[in-house]
């Protein structure tokens, strides 16, 4: 099972500018999340803090017993070697075939012999579907292929916890939704745990089991999906409503005076389905359910009692459909989750989940007996 990772009051500036302050949160181990935020948040800076590569100015990033943000380099170094990431551009050498490339971090970090190192990559390469274009540059490939071939380089060291930046960048919405599926499938396979920083709506409704959402220097919130996908945080209802009313601006955020004027203009339709629980992405066919599923179920009972109505109300009918199916949800219209545990999930709109596609990269694709 994935790893968990405990973030504690984590604050970081640069000079004078404030990046965000007193974050915390955990990430449960074998879960995925997702942290969105507006451009320019530090959901970047966030990643590079959980993973040691920057330090924090204060807080504590715990993983297997080691502060990322604190300890000596050394300790750091040796705890990195449980993550795999994805950079926004899959960050690939550009003068190394793909399977040098991939091959990379066990040249570096392993003493492995060239036949162990060619049976590990050739495995991933299977993984993420790029059998046949190991030998190509990265500028032959499609930026899709070049995410995968990336997503391969993060796993050569048998992650257990993956960090992913921005990983739909650059990507149309088809290669996307690939892109999804192989996140979840990855995590049906590993059990590790997964943080995404995306701003991509599509993956944030329909991958995570957790979402968080930084902006104006502070975590909004971090908690089970259907508390974000329930939120009547204005900044919240903005961002997944795509709107231009509300308090995230062009370049940051919107001065008094601009809010002022909005108010003047009266209320902002809310958008259709913008607060609906959407079903989550299962893993391709002929793999296991994941994991982390029921250990997020247990997880989250526990927590009911302390979710805003609207979000235990989703909680609650995914509860009742247990492990057969995630129910759609959509809050109640009415003021803030109107106060109410809302309709029972109808059951018409169970089934809506699109079924996992049959045709996917070769792994995922391949029969199993
Ligand atoms: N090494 C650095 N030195 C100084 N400032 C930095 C450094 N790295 C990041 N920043 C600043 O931190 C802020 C947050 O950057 P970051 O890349 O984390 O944002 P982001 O939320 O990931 O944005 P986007 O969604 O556009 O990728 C930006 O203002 C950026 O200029």
């Amino acid at each position: 099972m994935g790893i968990e990772v405990v973030v504690e009051g984590l604050t970081k500036a640069f000079g004078r500018q404030t990046i965000w302050q007193d974050v915390t949160l955990t990430l449960p181990p074998g879960e995925i999340s997702v942290m969105l935020g507006p451009s320019g948040t530090g959901k970047t800076v966030f990643l590079k803090a959980v993973v040691g590569l920057l330090r924090p100015d204060r807080g504590r990033v715990l993983v297997n017993g080691v502060d990322m943000a604190n300890s000596p380099e050394r300790d750091i170094f040796e705890a990195r070697k449980l993550f795999g990431l994805l950079f926004q551009d899959g960050a690939l050498f550009g003068s190394m075939s793909l399977f040098d490339n991939i091959a990379f971090p066990l040249r570096e970090h392993t003493k492995k012999k060239e036949s162990e190192i060619r049976r590990i990559v050739m495995e991933r390469i299977e993984l993420v579907g790029l059998v046949g274009a190991e030998r190509k540059l990265p500028g032959e490939i499609s930026g899709g292929m070049r995410k995968r071939a990336g997503l391969a380089r993060a796993l050569v060291l048998d992650p257990q916890i993956i960090l992913c930046d921005e990983p739909d960048s650059g990507l149309d919405p088809v290669r996307t939704t690939f892109l999804s599926q192989l996140l979840v499938d990855l995590n049906a396979e590993l059990d590790a745990t997964i943080l995404i920083v995306t701003h991509n709506l599509e993956i944030a409704r329909t991958v995570p089991d957790n979402m968080g959402m930084l902006f104006l220097r502070r975590l909004v919130t971090f908690g089970p999906r259907e508390v974000l996908l329930t939120s009547d945080e204005p900044v919240v209802e903005q961002f997944l409503g795509g709107r231009m009313a509300g308090p995230i601006g062009m370049s940051e955020e919107k001065d008094q005076a601009a809010l002022d004027r909005e108010a003047l203009a009266g209320p902002v339709p809310e958008r259709a389905g913008t607060r609906e629980v959407v079903p989550q992405m299962r893993p391709s066919a002929g793999l296991p359910e994941r994991r982390a599923v029921r250990r997020r179920r247990e997880r989250v009972r526990e927590l009911l009692h302390t979710l805003p109505p609207a979000a235990r109300a989703a909680v609650e009918a995914d509860l009742r459909h247990g492990d057969r199916d995630t129910a759609a949800y959509t809050v109640p219209d009415g003021p803030a989750g109107g106060g109410t545990t809302g309709p029972a999930p109808d059951p018409a709109r169970v089934d809506t989940r699109p079924e996992a596609p049959t045709l996917l990269l070769p792994r995922f694709g391949r029969r199993r007996s």
